[in-house]
């Protein structure tokens, strides 16, 4: 079985990338799902976020606080670098566990959807890396559009991450996601064919 590490930078059209695999009935394995997972009230990994940065991050009901984590983490490099500290040893042991799930089931492909692949240095449990890649200007046009966030809060989240060049650079494969969404879809179907997958036209 081959692990398609799939990333890119913020809004660049990994869920769009993702819902193609799926499409051919490749199974996703979902970093932000697992990060959600991680965090439930009374979880060890919410108990240590409210250890490490407060317990103002965790709300009256005992749930975390996204929006108020997410303002003091993607404004502040070292307090972001503090909850991956937190976060990615938790998250590399569950998706481990989710690729040899995977395994057992003798399948081609497995897709691990990362946002913060690079970031968290998971590139070890993928064997292809492919990065959904568009220009700067749209990716925040994008973002602000999707988010309905200003200019300020999505240039903070794009500037948080890894360059998106340094991604590209770092990749295997690189998906242009600049066009149409069925532009994208053809590449990454050409992309699985060049892998001897028997696509699935639709
Ligand atoms: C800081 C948190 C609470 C903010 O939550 P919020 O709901 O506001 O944002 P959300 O999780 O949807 O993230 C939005 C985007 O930010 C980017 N992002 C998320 N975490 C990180 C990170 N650790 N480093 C860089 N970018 C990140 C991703 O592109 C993501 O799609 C949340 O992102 C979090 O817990 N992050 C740490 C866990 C993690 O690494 N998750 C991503 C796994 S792929
Ligand atoms: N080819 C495209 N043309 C126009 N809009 C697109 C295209 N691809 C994606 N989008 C839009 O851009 C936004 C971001 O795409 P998507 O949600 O797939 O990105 P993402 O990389 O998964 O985001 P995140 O990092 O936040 O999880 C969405 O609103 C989506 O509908």
């Amino acid at each position: 079985m081959e692990v398609i590490g799939l990333t890119g930078g913020i809004a660049t059209g990994k869920s769009t990338v993702s819902r193609i695999f799926k499409e051919q009935g490749i199974s996703i394995i979902d970093a932000d799902v697992i990060a959600r997972e991680l965090v439930v009230p009374g979880s060890v990994a919410l108990q240590q976020i409210a250890e490490h940065f407060g317990s103002e991050y965790v709300t009256d009901e005992g749930q975390l606080n996204r929006k108020a984590l997410g303002r003091l983490v993607f404004g502040d490099a070292q307090k972001l670098t503090e909850l991956n500290g937190i976060m990615s040893p938790l998250l590399r042991q569950a998706i481990k566990a989710q690729i040899e799930q995977s395994a057992a089931q003798a399948t081609q492909f497995v897709v691990l959807d990362a946002a913060t692949l690079f970031e968290a240095h998971f590139e070890d449990l993928a064997d292809d890396i492919m990065v959904v890649n568009i220009p700067e200007a749209v990716q925040l046009n994008r973002l602000m559009a999707r988010d309905g966030s200003s200019e300020q809060e999505a240039s903070n989240r794009i500037t948080s991450q890894l360059p998106l060049a340094e991604k590209v650079a770092r990749a295997t494969v690189v998906i242009d996601n600049s066009g149409t969404v069925a532009e994208t879809k053809a590449q990454v179907l050409k992309w699985l064919e060049s892998k001897g997958f028997q696509v699935i036209k639709k």
